[in-house]
């Protein structure tokens, strides 16, 4: 880890504008230009200290000295996030609500989701056979949002479906490029995310008062019956935003497939490698996740003043870790900015890492609750559109931009020529993943 004493400092009064315009490359750029992995900078008008690196993920994720309440900047939580979610816990009350969440992710409630996504995959399969082009990045959201909000135990009959789609794909919107596209994509955000929470929040109050029958096992039932450590139900508002993080991030995993895609098509081999090899999916899709952008970076405030590395940390100070660049940091990782699924093969699984759905511990900390899911239904989704499928990769634009957030390839990859092979569908559906999962993460 590079670290320059003093801290240097970023230029330039406040660097927001900076942060919009230049994306995922903000931190990586100014670690590279000041030579550190640690700077100060200014974001809306307040100190900021960015870090990078697994040391540096060690100390973030780390309770004792940080906290989450208050650190994410407003507009940021009332679209991506929502108010009163896990995500801005701290303490026990992190704790219980984390202890929810999790309370859904057992093995068979993992598998039931690896289950409907391939026969949400499969049904729509069906359909690209019958187009003249599929854009995966949008279908491949259909996929997810319908898989989510099944899993989730929400009713769907008689809904906008779409509509519904829509609003999860809007919420993940950060937008970047600039200030124009950034502030239309929280507005839109905000608005589906309210429209959204009102449909959660109706199906709540009806399964509260024994109107909605919900599985017990489904996270609609789980949030719902959920006490707080009060003993007192959990506020309706809080209760449908993390109803809606319960599935809606699954999403996120949509823009990792189309890269996925990139991948195959670009790396002669990996696709044959995905068909014949059972355990490279889990390899690639590790590789997926580690190589191509979605969360840039994760924010935090100081809990109480500390030392590291010589810098002095004062109480409340904005501290922002540098997920992207830690996934490509050159002291964990050799050839970063190579694709190489093969590295994790042999891969020492630090929790510090490899952190592009956060770090640290998945029970105590605010480490993605969804992580298992999203290996899984990715791995699955990988194996069923080489295996169950075959299809052409016409002349398209794959280039994709670092400053928007999400980034994807600028086609959504488009595919054409599809054909159900009719292998492996049914395999996938049973081939159950998840206690290998499950051991791994929860070490
Ligand atoms: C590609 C897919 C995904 C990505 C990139 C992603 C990324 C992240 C990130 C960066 C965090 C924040 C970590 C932190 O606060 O330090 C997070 C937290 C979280 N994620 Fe995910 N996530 C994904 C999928 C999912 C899925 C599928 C679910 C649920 C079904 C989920 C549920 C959550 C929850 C509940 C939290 C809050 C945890 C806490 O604060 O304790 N995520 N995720």
């Amino acid at each position: 880890m590079k670290v320059k004493n003093p801290i240097p400092r970023d230029k330039g009064v406040d660097n927001t504008l900076d942060l919009m315009q230049e994306g995922f490359n903000f931190i990586p750029d100014r670690r590279k230009e000041l030579e550190s992995d640690i700077f100060k900078t200014r974001l809306l008008g307040r100190k900021a200290i960015c870090i990078a690196g697994e040391e540096a993920a060690e100390i973030f994720y780390d309770e004792s000295k940080f906290k989450r309440k208050g650190a994410m900047p407003k507009p940021l939580k009332s679209s991506l996030l929502g108010e009163g979610g896990v995500h801005g816990l701290d303490g026990e009350d992190h704790r219980q609500r984390k202890r929810m969440i999790l309370s859904m992710m057992t093995p068979e409630r993992l598998e039931d989701m690896k289950r409907i996504a391939v026969e949400e995959l499969d049904k729509r399969a069906a359909e690209w056979e019958n187009q003249s082009e599929v854009v995966i990045l949008d279908e491949i959201q259909k996929v997810f949002g319908v898989t989510g909000m099944r899993w989730a135990g929400l009713p769907l009959e008689g809904e906008d479906i779409e509509q519904r789609v829509d609003e999860l794909v809007d919420m993940v919107d950060f937008g970047g490029s600039d200030v124009a596209r950034t502030a239309a994509s929280f507005t839109s955000g905000m608005a589906s995310r309210k429209s959204h929470e009102k449909w959660l929040k109706q199906l709540i109050k009806k399964v509260r008062a024994g109107k909605l029958d919900a599985h017990p096992s489904t996270p609609l039932y789980i949030v719902a019956h959920h006490t707080e450590n009060d003993g007192k139900p959990l506020d309706l508002h809080a209760a449908a935003v993390d109803l809606n993080n319960a599935y809606r991030p699954l999403i996120a995993a949509a823009y990792f497939v189309a890269f996925g895609l990139l991948a195959i098509h670009e790396h002669p081999g990996v696709g044959e490698k995905l068909k014949t090899d059972k355990s490279y999916s889990k390899m690639f899709t590790q590789e997926v996740r580690r190589y191509y952008p979605f969360a840039p970076a994760m924010v935090a405030k100081v809990k109480r003043k500390f030392e590291w590395k010589g810098h002095k940390f004062k109480k409340n100070r904005m501290v922002i870790l540098d997920l992207f660049g830690t996934n490509r940091h050159p002291d964990a990782w050799e050839d970063p900015d190579e694709f190489k699924p093969e590295r994790f093969r042999d891969w020492d699984e630090s929790p510090f890492s490899f952190v592009p759905q956060g770090g640290g511990d998945f029970y105590a900390g605010h480490r993605c609750a969804g992580e298992w899911l999203t290996v899984m239904v990715m791995r699955s989704t990988f194996e069923y559109i080489t295996k169950s499928m075959t299809y052409d990769v016409p002349e398209q634009d794959l280039e994709y931009d670092m400053t928007k957030i999400p980034a994807f390839p600028k086609s959504g990859f488009i595919i054409n020529n599809v054909k159900r092979t009719g292998v492996a569908a049914e395999d996938l559906k049973l081939d159950e993943q998840s206690p290998t999962v499950v051991k791994h993460s929860a070490e």
